[in-house]
């Protein structure tokens, strides 16, 4: 029989509760029941509907969905271009929700940095490479900012973030003298030029073919490795999302799936192999959401039937009919 509990023991909960660290507390990118209601003719489209995701400094990672289910809505909300409708969004200790207008600017950029599907979003066309990644240092407003010394710092910058992606032998050409591979690789180098924390890229490869689209990840991969930027890549090609440790899959406007890979060493054959394993997130409501085709593969609609083993949770289709019967 338990007894009920003494005001000293209602106390030790409310403060062991009060004193646990909040949600994302350590992560560089906090999604905490985002949300995002767009109104178009009167009619009102939930495009984040409660959408919870943490990053962590340093990692490369993938996000993935159906068209439609969200992504590009989070991927402008985490560059500052978008406000959300309601929850919580925390970027490198920034609150998105309510930055003023000059700490958004400012948020833009020295704390992300943006490389966008349309090769021609990311550049300006009258520019040159070199002049191009050299643009961001100078509008970020550093103290000698005009000054020759600082001219000449930013160019060795630029230079160096054009060699770091291979692309220094086309420092001083401008967009449409280079490839669309190039010119992705460039409007990195532009997107690291302010140092930022956080690297977003929404399909950066969806205009390539794939073996230049290998390429281009290969860059982000060098930025996550030597500079340590966390890089969060919305993508559809299959490649890349099999090539980072952590895909987040979206849909519906909420985180459902999660993939996780890391490299083991086969005991038999003594060969490195990599190993991946599909999680399902379980928000902070004890909501969970099952992937479709499991579900679909069993029937399973409207209502299952939970079981509680003593190291997991059963899942079974709906008998209750059958039992009726
Ligand atoms: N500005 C807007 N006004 C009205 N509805 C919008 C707006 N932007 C997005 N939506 C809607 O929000 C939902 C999510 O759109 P979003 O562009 O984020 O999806 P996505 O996953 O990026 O899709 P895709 O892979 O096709 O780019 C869609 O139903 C879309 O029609």
């Amino acid at each position: 029989m338990t007894s009920d509990p003494t005001l000293a023991d209602l106390t030790e909960r409310v403060t062991a509760r009060r004193d646990r660290p909040a949600y994302g507390h350590d992560a560089l990118i906090t999604c905490d029941r985002l949300v995002r209601v767009f109104t178009a003719d009167g009619v009102e489209v939930q495009a984040l509907q409660g959408l919870d995701l943490l990053v962590r400094e340093g990692e490369l990672m993938a996000l993935v969905g159906a068209s439609g289910s969200g992504k590009s809505t989070l991927m402008n909300i985490l560059a500052g271009l978008d406000t959300p409708t309601a929850g919580a969004a925390r970027v490198a200790g920034r609150d998105l929700l309510t930055m003023s207008a000059r700490d958004r600017l400012a948020y833009r950029r020295e704390v992300v940095g943006f490389v966008w599907q349309q090769t021609s979003r990311n550049l300006l066309p009258y520019l040159t490479s070199a002049q191009n990644v050299a643009l961001p240092m100078q509008l970020s407003g550093r103290p000698g900012g005009r000054s020759r010394s600082a001219r000449r710092a930013r160019a060795e910058r630029a230079l160096e973030l054009l060699e770091m992606l291979e692309v220094a032998d086309c420092r001083d050409r401008r967009p449409h003298e280079m490839s669309g591979g190039q010119q992705q690789r460039v409007a990195i180098a532009v997107a690291l030029a302010g140092d930022p924390a956080v690297l977003l890229a929404d399909e950066p490869t969806g205009e390539l073919d794939s073996h230049t689209g290998e390429r281009i990840f290969a860059a982000f991969r060098t930025a996550n490795e030597r500079l340590g930027t966390t890089v969060v890549i919305v993508t559809h090609d299959q490649a890349v999302a099999n090539e980072v440790s952590r895909t987040v899959a979206i849909r519906d406007g909420r985180t459902s799936t999660e993939v996780l890979r890391r490299s083991e060493v086969d005991e038999a054959t003594g060969h490195e192999k990599v190993v991946a394993r599909e999680y399902a997130m379980l928000d902070r409501a004890g909501r969970l959401q099952l992937p479709s085709e499991y579900t679909g593969a069993l029937g399973m609609r409207d209502r299952v039937a939970l079981e509680l083993e003593s190291d997991h949770i059963g899942v079974w289709p709906d008998d209750s009919g059958r039992e009726k019967g």
